[in-house]
């Protein structure tokens, strides 16, 4: 059967690497006998400019119509200064809302030909092999945001919520993900100061007997934050809340060496799921055909694992972005000194021809 995917490029960076996606998916489209048709839409700061709004109703219905959906990355400085209504975040906040889709996996796995591209030793990235399960549509980026004058001057307030049946959906995704892996979970959270993380380790607790092979533990967000960085295999499964799991990630991704290299699979528990690489729109570096696509890729890859179940094809694109830093391909942000520099092309080209 025809799988169509609906493919946002969004802005910056989002369209070179969406389309180094889009060009492996039809790789393997060509090796096998899986069929995909790509169906373009609006998101972001180029919907703002097409169509005056960051998520358009045409790009929902598009979303809604699909088996699944590849984005690219949004925002940029042309749109830094619009109202909140009109920021190109605003519109892939909304399109995570309207699809349902609360569990952000953000695997984080180093590469062996890049073990010395990652500023940490070498010893200590060589095992890393982290599950960040990250809540994607609660907490304070869906909180109010509002700013009034209070004895002369401005005084600004988001607010950060979380219900008992958000905690425990997002939790059971960890759980379940755990059983298949090494059976830890770390819960991430600053219980020491906020309600919501004691309403979050409530429930997790609660759900252990559910789960009695797994081992939880329960971290601060500012020791996690350390930890990641002093010990980073001592992590199977990270649970954790919306920002901490944003800004955990970014931090995260330095253990394999770039920012460019961490994919991502946002689900619900029905419908159609959402894949797109960890970082943003990178203004600076966009349009110079520089920027490292593997997060893209691989992220292609997590759509067939996770959107389609095709468990095999996902594996070939992996082994070939493998294959393709094996044989020495390194975009600007993964070379080394010595080493030749590839461009976003070449590196694409280069995991199409480790895929045949
Ligand atoms: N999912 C999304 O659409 C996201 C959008 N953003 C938006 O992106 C814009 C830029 O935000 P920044 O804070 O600069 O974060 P960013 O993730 O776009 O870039 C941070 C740094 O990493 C580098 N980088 C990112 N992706 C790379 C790649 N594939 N290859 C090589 N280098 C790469 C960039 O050049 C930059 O130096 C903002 O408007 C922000 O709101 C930020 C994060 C996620
Ligand atoms: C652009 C933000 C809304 C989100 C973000 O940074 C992310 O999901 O990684
Ligand atoms: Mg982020």
């Amino acid at each position: 059967m025809v799988k169509k995917i609906a493919v946002l490029p969004g802005d910056g960076i989002g369209p070179e690497v969406t389309e180094a996606a889009v060009h492996i998916l039809k790789a393997v489209a060509k090796n096998t006998n899986q069929q995909f048709e790509f169906h373009y839409g609006n998101i972001g700061g180029v919907a703002i400019d097409e169509e005056g709004d960051p998520f358009p109703s045409s790009t929902e219905e598009l979303c809604k119509s699909s088996d699944a959906v590849l984005l690219g990355a949004v925002g940029g400085p042309k749109w830094d200064q619009n109202e909140p209504a009109l920021r190109p975040e605003k519109g892939l906040l909304a399109m995570r809302k309207n699809l349902g889709l609360f569990a952000n996996l953000r695997p984080v796995k180093a590469y062996g030909p890049l073990l010395d591209s990652s500023p940490l030793k070498r010893e200590v990235v060589e095992d890393v092999d982290v599950l960040i399960m990250r809540e994607l549509t609660g907490g304070i980026y869906f909180g109010k945001h509002e700013r009034e004058q209070v004895n002369g001057e401005w005084q600004a307030l988001d607010t950060l919520t979380y219900s008992e049946s958000e905690i425990t959906r997002i939790a059971k995704k960890a759980f379940e993900a755990a059983k298949l892996r090494d059976q830890r979970v770390v819960s991430v959270d600053k219980a020491n100061v906020l309600e919501s993380s004691r309403l979050w380790r409530e429930v997790v607790d609660r759900m252990k007997t559910d789960y009695p092979d797994i081992t939880v533990e329960h971290m601060l967000v500012d020791n996690a934050a350390m930890q990641l960085i002093h010990g980073p295999s001592q992590f199977d499964v990270i649970l954790t809340e919306n920002m901490f799991g944003d800004i955990l990630s970014d931090e995260a991704s330095m253990l394999t060496g770039s920012l460019g290299l961490l994919p991502s699979a946002s689900l619900g528990d029905q419908g159609v799921g959402l894949f797109e690489p960890i970082h943003g729109s990178a203004p600076d570096i966009s349009g110079q055909n520089i920027a490292n696509p593997l997060a893209a890729i691989a992220s292609a890859a997590m759509l067939l694992k996770y959107g389609f179940e095709m468990e095999d094809e996902a594996k070939a694109i992996d082994d070939a972005i493998l294959k393709a830093l094996e044989a020495g391909y390194r975009t600007k942000d993964i070379a080394t000194e010595q080493g030749a520099v590839s461009t976003t092309t070449e590196m694409t080209e280069a995991v199409i021809k480790a895929l045949r």
